[in-house]
């Protein structure tokens, strides 16, 4: 089907920059097409950005420009970040090096961002996420679609809270999930990985959230499990931590498959318990046991917990960070934190050694070795 595009090759960055705020969709009849919000710009953001803005511009169905909501920050020569990304096409900070597509737009304004948008990406750290959402209540489409790559949970009083639920319960709006082995950096470079959708109900929808993410290079596909695949992303980082002690107490590989195998175990007992729903099947998709050798082998909890552990717990998980990520954010300390409140609170603390001396390592109660001793 023949469709006008953007003419995005003529344009100049300066074009671009001015047109911050007020980009023009020139195609004609652009009412039916979907417009898709990135919210969160950091390392994986900014690689969700480009996968999808790569799709907008294939698929007629939706608008080209993805408009990026960037968490205002002033770079160290003085400039805005949302400034440089629309002058150079490139997320200077968190993703240097790569060309996002000139159809993402950075946006510093929250709730302009969120505006006009039928499909909402959240990518931010989960941290920050329960803020982002209080941000939104009323500001956003009343038939808009979320998905969420966010890897964490929120604990409540009542009980632990995952972040498609919270943006769902906040925002009254519908929240698919998106989690696999995907180390943004590898995806940056258009290696292939493979990504797992999770919804509940409507598969049509999920189909939309693979249309907008699937690429030769990354292959999505979709189970019915929101909880399995959510809950899979998120205990993985905690596994994560784990495996960087022992990296970093150089206690070889076959203590490492040890951990990751005990640490799938507990991610799949302690998802059950939460929510009997889950399928068995969930732990064999990208996000499952694909995720936890990725991260394990390869990802920045890992990293950092490997650091932590060659300073024998001397150095905070908070100065490594700092040092180590140049602004980037770790999820797997604060997970097992939040893991371990939940453990506590329901007694089930003893069944799940790895996920509490994760934390108890973490917090600075047990020394790293610690990690191999209360799992045997
Ligand atoms: N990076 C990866 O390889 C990767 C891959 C898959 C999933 N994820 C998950 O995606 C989520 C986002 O990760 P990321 O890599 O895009 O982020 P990141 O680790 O690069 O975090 C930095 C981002 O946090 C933002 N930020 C800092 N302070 C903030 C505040 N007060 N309020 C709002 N935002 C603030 C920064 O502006 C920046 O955009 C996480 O849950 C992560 O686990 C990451
Ligand atoms: O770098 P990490 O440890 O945050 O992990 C990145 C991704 O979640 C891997 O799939």
């Amino acid at each position: 089907m023949a469709r006008q595009q953007l003419p995005i090759e003529e344009e100049t960055p300066q074009d671009a920059a001015a047109d911050n705020n007020s980009v023009a969709f020139h195609d004609a009849g652009a009412s039916n097409k979907s417009k898709v919000t990135v919210v969160g710009s950091g390392n994986w953001g900014s690689v969700a950005a480009k996968l999808i803005a790569s799709n907008t511009l294939k698929f007629p169905s939706f608008h080209d420009e993805v408009r990026m909501w960037v968490f205002e920050e002033t770079l160290s020569n003085g400039e805005k970040l949302s400034e440089v990304i629309n002058q150079t096409n490139e997320n200077v900070k968190y993703l240097p090096g790569v060309k996002l597509g000139k159809n993402v737009v950075a946006d510093p304004d929250l709730e302009h961002a969120v505006r006009d948008a039928n499909m909402l990406v959240f990518v931010t750290p989960h941290q920050f996420m329960e803020g982002i959402c209080k941000r939104l209540v009323g500001k956003i489409k009343k038939e808009a679609e979320a998905i969420s790559l966010i890897k964490g949970m929120e604990v409540k009083m009542e009980g632990p809270c995952m972040i498609s639920t919270l943006i769902s319960e906040k925002l009254g709006i519908n929240c698919c999930v998106l989690m696999g082995a995907n180390i943004a950096n590898e995806i940056a470079e258009e290696k292939f990985s493979e990504a797992t959708v999770g919804y509940r109900g409507n598969k049509e929808i999920a189909d939309r959230w693979v249309e907008l993410f699937n690429h030769p290079y990354f292959i999505v596909s979709a189970v019915q499990d929101v909880e399995g695949v959510e809950l899979c992303g998120t205990l993985k980082n905690v596994v994560a931590i784990a495996a960087g002690f022992v990296d970093g107490l150089e206690m070889g590989n076959n203590t490492k498959a040890a951990i990751m195998r005990i640490g799938l175990r507990e991610m799949k007992a302690f998802s059950k318990l939460l929510f009997s729903s889950v399928n068995d099947s969930t732990f064999f998709e990208s996000c499952g046991v694909a995720d936890i050798i990725t991260t394990c082998l390869g990802g920045r909890n890992r990293k950092c917990a490997e650091a932590f552990a060659r300073h024998g717990g001397k150095r905070t998980f908070d100065e490594l960070e700092a040092e180590m990520l140049q602004g980037q954010k770790l999820q797997g300390v604060s997970t097992a934190k939040e893991v371990y409140e939940v453990l506590r609170h329901r007694g089930w603390l003893e069944l799940f050694p790895l996920f509490t001396t994760v934390h108890e390592i973490c917090s600075g109660r047990l020394p790293p070795s610690a990690i191999v001793e209360t799992v045997k």
